[in-house]
């Protein structure tokens, strides 16, 4: 990937049109020579993460570090990170970073911040409360990951995770979240059931769309302003756009972009410390082509308008995501990670899989394998290859694990005394 010349545009980005701010430093000795010394002072502050002396008096230090006015706030950290929060926004490859998640909580042993009883979210579409999560009165602070759905409210968050918590978040262009939500709501939002597809829909969204039946509707309009806690329908006014933007960023140390996941998942293992090996996926929750539908120009156009709040939020942490990236890899090594985890990923799909693509439901040949299905949306799963060992298969089992399977899993393991998930899976294998 050649870095753009002479333009404001990452070359990724220009066939979408996104703007994206010019480096104010380029690839050249000086950078490197400030991230060098960035990173040296950064491993003698994150070792301070032992220091349990500041552990409990300053804990925003050991996210981020300012000296000599140099900010180490995005650089790599030396240890990997156990401590996660994922706000998990709809429609927005999120159920793949669950995964991605939920292994790397096996694989550690970690806790944890998971539904309360029958529950398959966080309360959704209320605001989070501390007591939506499995076991909060008793374990206090001492969750290391949560990630399930929820509307996010930061003061009940911070209730259950650690003062060291990363929080992080994805982000998809309004334009296909639009018809990827029209598909999967199609039978629950009213506004959507009203209308005949998404292209009637969006020709005169007022029609269809009725403030008064609030949450039922959030599929519909700025989905994601929802998912972050605010009020969808609000008057998107300068002001109050600039102030939701600057808590959100307050916030989250880290946003992603669905529709550059895998140099989403660069930096993702950078920002944790993580490997490679870590962020390495199978596409979860993807649609069949014939239930994608094609979206006017007129369409496309309008979401951006009638999403305003979203489009806004889009755009802005679509130039953070490329201007982070400048600051912290750079372009070159950015293209050379994304490379790799392509390269591991198709090998472990040769591995792993019957099929070289995810297929339909019907052709799924265990059914507790099946993903959820919801609306007109035809998801789709995977099948596994036979007579795999058993150090392989339980690999492969889990990158393929639809979410919901996962979880009730993971909450089994947890909390054993406790009724299961009525999507009671076992992961187990072997004796
Ligand atoms: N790796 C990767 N890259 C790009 N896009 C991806 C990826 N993984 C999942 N997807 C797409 O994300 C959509 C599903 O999103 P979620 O898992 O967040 O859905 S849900 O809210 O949990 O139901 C769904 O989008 P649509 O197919 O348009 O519906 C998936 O295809």
């Amino acid at each position: 990937m050649q870095q753009a010349k002479g333009t404001d545009l990452h070359p990724a980005c220009r066939k979408q049109n996104v703007y994206v701010d010019k480096p104010s430093i380029t690839k050249s000795g000086r950078k490197f020579g400030v991230v060098r010394i960035g990173r040296t002072l950064h491993f003698i502050l994150d070792s301070l993460d032992f220091c349990l002396f500041c552990r409990k008096h300053f804990p925003c230090a050991l996210n981020s570090y300012r000296v000599w006015g140099f900010s180490t706030k995005h650089l790599r950290p030396s240890h990997p990170q156990t401590n996660a929060m994922f706000l998990k926004t709809h429609k927005t490859a999120s159920s793949t970073i669950m995964n991605i998640l939920f292994r790397f909580a096996e694989k550690h042993n970690l806790t944890l911040a998971l539904p309360a009883g029958q529950n398959y979210h966080l309360g959704y579409p209320h605001h989070f409360m501390a007591q939506f999560v499995e076991g909060f009165k008793t374990m206090g602070q001492s969750y290391n990951i949560m990630c399930n759905h929820m509307r996010f409210n930061l003061p009940e968050v911070r209730k259950v995770m650690p003062n060291t918590t990363t929080y992080f978040s994805i982000l998809r262009n309004p334009v296909s979240l639009m018809e990827s939500s029209y598909a999967y709501n199609k039978f629950f939002t009213p506004a959507f059931r009203r209308s005949k597809d998404v292209n009637e829909f969006l020709a005169s969204p007022w029609t269809y769309y009725n403030m008064s039946e609030y949450t039922n509707n959030v599929h519909a309009r700025n989905y994601m302003w929802f998912d972050f806690g605010y009020d969808n329908n609000a008057m998107d006014t300068e002001d109050y756009v600039q102030r939701v933007i600057a808590e959100i960023e307050q916030a989250f140390q880290l946003m992603l972009l669905t529709d550059y996941f895998d140099e989403s998942m660069v930096l993702l293992k950078d920002t944790l410390g993580w490997e490679l090996d870590d962020v390495v996926y199978f596409k979860l929750n993807s649609r069949s082509q014939d239930t994608i539908e094609s979206m006017t120009p007129e369409s496309k156009e309008k979401v951006k308008e009638w999403c305003s709040l979203d489009w806004k939020l889009y755009q802005h942490f679509n130039r953070t995501f490329w201007r982070r990236i400048q600051e912290t890899i750079g372009l070159e090594k950015l293209d050379q990670e994304v490379n790799l985890l392509r390269m591991r990923q198709k090998e472990l799909m040769e591995l792993c899989l019957l099929d070289p693509v995810p297929i339909d439901k019907t052709k799924i040949k265990d059914k507790k394998l099946q993903p959820f299905q919801s609306g007109r949306a035809n998801i789709l799963g995977y099948n596994l290859k036979e007579d795999m060992a058993n150090e392989t298969l339980r690999t492969c089992l889990r990158l393929i694990t639809p979410e919901l399977q996962y979880m009730s899993y993971l909450y089994a393991r947890q909390f054993p005394e406790k009724k299961r998930k009525s999507t009671a899976f076992s992961l187990r294998i072997g004796a």
